[in-house]
């Protein structure tokens, strides 16, 4: 379970997320959406320690991890797709996933178990890579990627590292139509699983009506609506915000 308790952050004098206290439970897609500027991203940010918050925690099965490292956070089990510059540009692609992998199982130092355990990562990667279509691409560094390659290298390593949190930031962005559905299947795959907390921020409507299992609203950094999609989508509260006409007041 993942939590956040009164999250607030100040930019000067802007608070661009505003004491939002939120639960996700495991097996639950939740898709945060609101206008642009609305602090989804922030919210992220703070979730995954890129950003140190001004007030308020984030839990992790119920243990406060807001002292924590981004990377500490990724330890714990949070997971973030990772901008490519994070990784390790001058490496394959398949290089690149079969490390993510390694770091989900821990390497030992009993070379024989390392050297029998390496076929199956490699095996491992090349179910991976095949999946999100760039087995072809496997030799390619991965700076010399397409865009959207680039996307679908960080939702295999996602994948690699099977978080408990999976959190997804406009994954099909800038995708070709072709490229956006490979990572779509990705995530109703893995939210068939129904044992993962998923975040995703989105704001292509029609994918968040087919995926979410329950929708968050914020609008002006605070949590103005949560509840379930189609209920979330027709309220007044979501319909006041996306016209960009003050909502807050009427907070669900
Ligand atoms: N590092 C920063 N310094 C100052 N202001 C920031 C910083 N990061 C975000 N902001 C401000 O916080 C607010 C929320 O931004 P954020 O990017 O989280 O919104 P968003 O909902 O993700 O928007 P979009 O849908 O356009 O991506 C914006 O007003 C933004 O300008």
């Amino acid at each position: 379970m993942l939590e956040t308790r009164g999250l607030t952050i100040r930019f000067g004098g802007h608070v661009a997320v505003d004491h939002v206290s939120c639960a996700f439970a495991p097996g639950t897609l939740t898709a945060i959406v609101g206008p642009n500027g609305a602090g989804k991203t922030t919210y992220f940010n703070l979730i995954s320690g890129q950003l140190p918050a001004s007030e308020g925690q984030v839990l992790l099965d119920d243990m406060d991890i807001s002292g924590l490292s981004a990377p500490q956070r990724t330890r714990r089990g949070l997971g973030r797709a990772f901008q490519l510059t994070q990784l390790f540009p001058g490496l394959s692609v398949q290089e690149n996933v079969r490390l993510a992998v390694q770091a989900r199982h821990g390497g030992g130092m009993n070379l024989w178990q390392v050297w029998r355990d390496r076929r199956d990562w490699l095996e491992e990667t090349r179910e991976l890579l095949t999946t999100v279509r760039l087995f072809d691409r496997r030799d390619a560094l991965a700076a010399s990627l397409s865009h959207g390659d680039q996307r679908k290298l960080e939702v295999a390593l996602l994948m690699a590292l099977d978080p408990r949190v999976y959190m997804f930031d406009e994954p099909t962005a800038g995708m070709s139509l072709d490229e956006a559905p490979v990572v779509l299947d990705l995530i109703r795959a893995l939210k068939a699983r129904r044992d993962r907390v998923i975040l995703l921020v989105e704001h292509k409507m029609d994918v968040v009506r087919e995926l979410a299992d329950r929708i968050v609203v914020l609008h002006q950094g605070a949590l103005v609506a949560d509840g379930e999609p189609a209920a979330v989508i027709a309220s007044d509260v979501v319909q006041q915000a996306y016209l960009g006409t003050a909502a807050t007041q009427e907070a669900a």
